[in-house]
């Protein structure tokens, strides 16, 4: 092997490399301004999915030819044309109300520097190209006061989160006041453990947060107990208690990049209870705006109704009437009449719309009090995503004689078998391990779930499962998981008590350390079928492998995937078929039944099924009965439900396994 080019050079192309990206990045958004104002003069849509489809199957089809597979491309390509939007409605819509064209914004937000209102109000100057002059404040009262009293132009309000739900008290604050919602937006929400520098996760004694962050992380906050919580009126407030606090035991909970404003290190992070945690904003003004008709609008209206019977339903039926969708309804009560509720509707609309001004006279009509609280455009760009069949791969003719399925079955290279082969290995290989025992004519099944939260239930469970008719457990999503460590070393010793094996799911190389330590076989996904670093490296260990098969990958892909592991040395090795992307369904994969003929004609290795994915309730059974007569080597099957439903799905997992055995 010729001596790669020392680091320090590769390392120089990447940085010039990333410059040039980011310049052309720059090229295409002042582009795409240029679309926004040809949109301008011919009135047409900002959004053009139509558009954005042709040009994501376009890159899918390039990006292949370039090596890039089409999951990358695509998430690339649906982050900038997010950007590309919002930029471009964010310019239409300063173009529609000039008034708001200033240089500098005055923005008025809950806490400090540094806090989640303060890094949504910061994006969506920066998206306006506004500088900010911000104006912390100690309560939400306190914002729209000083907008109301013109101290500050635009005051942020958090209104719900994705992990602990609405804001009560923006609804209850915006009840009173006269200012308008002019804009929405959403920030991801990423939680830390934020300490002074120097200080180690195990000191922590006192964690410093605001309520919402709290109740986002209760789940990692139960799992250390002996914390003890000091309630802040912000996130920022608990930095800066963190920063004159000289006490290495301390910590707050708030952003990595809100933390970096005090100086303060993340010691830990991932702690939301929700993997996806975001939050969303309203911004409100003295004046409403008006959004142009080629912006998505929404319209968030205040509404009292009728005491009588079916009020509610009489006002809801008025919006379907005009076709008008309802993406949120909330109520709230009405301070000094009790058991009356405030309803807020936020409506995809744009208030000029006729629709909408029709549908608002009638619900006057019938409604005790009614009050649009604004429109503003909508900030959620919905990713788009291609069909099935341009996501399928297009044959390529050149290389149809040479993936014939006798070429695959009896594969070479430089004249040597392919290790995969029945030609290389006429034996069927068995993998046993403990009491599974899978290949040649041996069936067995294991259960896929996520690693149970109540740690003193992980025997009971162990036990229900053994008594299920599963020989092993595969753990999945450890990553995402808090103090996975001891959680799973007890969740294995309850395994173990019941002769179960314990297989570990790897998502990254960086997990492959703790997973062998931990488990007697490693899970590789379909969605790291790809992943070549990790297919060696697990090809050079001493412990079997389960290689599932991605759901858009070729049968000749996944043989080659295992031949990498194969080439390695290992040869412990199962392949998984798990259901791939068909016209059946456009979310549903389909289970490749006709695929698992094919690889147990072309190789010696054992071949899973797991029919979970790609069946209902109906067709789980048929599935797995069809893929067992098939010769499938075993079966996976998930656990989906948390504990209220585990026990159903344990009873109709073990009449399936009862069923297979028979
Ligand atoms: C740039 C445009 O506007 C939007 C953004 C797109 C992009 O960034 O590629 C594509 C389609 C539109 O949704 C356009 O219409 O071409």
């Amino acid at each position: 092997m010729s001596k790669p080019q020392p680091l320090n050079h590769t390392r120089e192309q990447i940085t010039s490399l990333d410059k040039d990206l980011l310049a052309l990045l720059a090229k295409r958004r002042e582009l795409s301004l240029d679309v926004a104002r040809s949109k301008e003069v011919d009135i047409r849509p900002i959004r053009d999915t139509q558009r954005e489809k042709e040009l994501l199957s376009r890159l899918v089809k390039q990006g292949r030819e370039q090596g890039l597979d089409a999951h990358y491309v695509i998430s690339l390509y649906q982050s900038i044309i997010e950007d590309s939007v919002l930029n471009q409605q964010a310019y239409l819509q300063s173009r529609a109300n000039p008034e708001i064209q200033k240089q500098q914004y005055n923005v008025a937000y809950l806490g400090a520097r540094g806090s989640y209102s303060y890094l949504a109000a910061n994006r969506y100057c920066d998206r306006r190209q506004v500088n900010m002059q911000d104006l912390g404040c100690k309560s939400f009262d306190e914002i729209v006061q000083a907008v109301e009293s013109g101290h500050a132009d635009y005051g942020f309000l958090p209104i719900e989160n994705t992990s602990s739900g609405s804001i009560n008290e923006v609804y209850d604050v915006l009840q009173h006041t006269s200012l308008a919602i002019v804009g929405e937006t959403t920030i991801e929400v990423g939680h830390c453990l934020l300490a002074k520098n120097g200080s180690k996760l195990t000191q922590i004694k006192t964690v410093y947060a605001h309520p919402q962050p709290i109740s986002q992380c209760s789940r990692y906050l139960s799992l250390h107990p002996d914390y003890k919580l000091e309630y802040c009126s912000s996130s920022a407030e608990a930095m800066q208690k963190i920063v004159d606090n000289d006490d290495p035991t301390v910590a707050a909970i708030g952003s990595a990049e809100g933390g970096a404003l005090y100086q303060l290190e993340a010691i830990d992070q991932d702690l939301a209870n929700q993997k996806i945690n975001q939050s969303r904003f309203i911004v409100v003004a003295r004046k409403a705006i008006a959004v142009p008709e080629q912006l998505p609008a929404k319209t968030t209206l205040i509404m009292a109704t009728g005491q009588k019977p079916g009020a509610l339903v009489e006002a809801l039926l008025v919006l379907k009437a005009h076709d008008l969708n309802m993406s949120k309804l909330e109520s709230r009560p009405i301070p000094g009449t009790p058991w009356e509720e405030m309803f807020y509707l936020d409506l995809d609309a744009n208030l000029a719309s006729d629709a909408m001004q029709s549908a608002l006279k009638e619900l006057e009509r019938i409604t005790r009090f009614i009050k649009v609280l604004g429109c503003y455009p909508c900030e959620t760009v919905n990713p788009t995503q291609l069909t099935n069949s341009q996501l399928m791969i297009e044959p390529d003719t050149s290389r149809a004689e040479h993936s014939s399925k006798t070429t695959v079955q009896n594969a070479s290279i430089n004249n040597e078998l392919l290790r995969y082969c029945k030609a290389h290995k006429a034996d069927a290989t068995e993998v046993t391990i403990g009491q599974l025992q899978v290949g040649d004519g041996q069936f067995g099944a294991i259960a896929l779930i996520s690693l149970p939260q109540d740690s003193g239930r992980y025997s009971h469970k162990a036990k229900l499962l053994k008594e299920a008719g599963f020989q092993a457990v595969i753990l999945e999503g450890l990553s995402h998981q808090v103090d996975v460590n001891s959680n799973v070393l007890e969740f294995k010793k309850a395994l173990h008590q019941f002769d179960l094996e314990c297989i570990i799911s790897v998502e990254h190389e960086s997990e492959l350390k703790f997973a062998t330590e931990h488990a007697s076989i490693l899970l590789i996904t379909g969605k790291q079928m790809h992943n070549k670093t990790l297919l060696k490296q697990v090809g050079s260990l001493h412990i079997p492998v389960i290689l599932e098969r991605n759901t858009m990958a070729s049968v000749e892909e996944l043989l080659t995937a295992a031949e990498t592991i194969l080439t390695q040395g290992n040869q412990q090795l199962i392949l998984c078929e798990s259901g791939i992307r068909t016209f059946s369904d456009s979310i549903m994969p389909s289970l490749d039944l006709a695929a698992l003929v094919d690889i147990k004609t072309i190789t010696h290795l054992p071949v899973l099924i797991n029919p979970s994915y790609a069946s209902n309730k109906q067709t789980l059974m048929p599935h797995s009965v069809a893929g067992k007569q098939l010769n499938a080597d075993g079966l996976i099957l998930n656990f989906t439900s948390d504990n209220n439903d585990f026990d159903a799905e344990l009873a109709s997992h073990s009449e399936l396994l009862r069923e297979l055995y028979k």
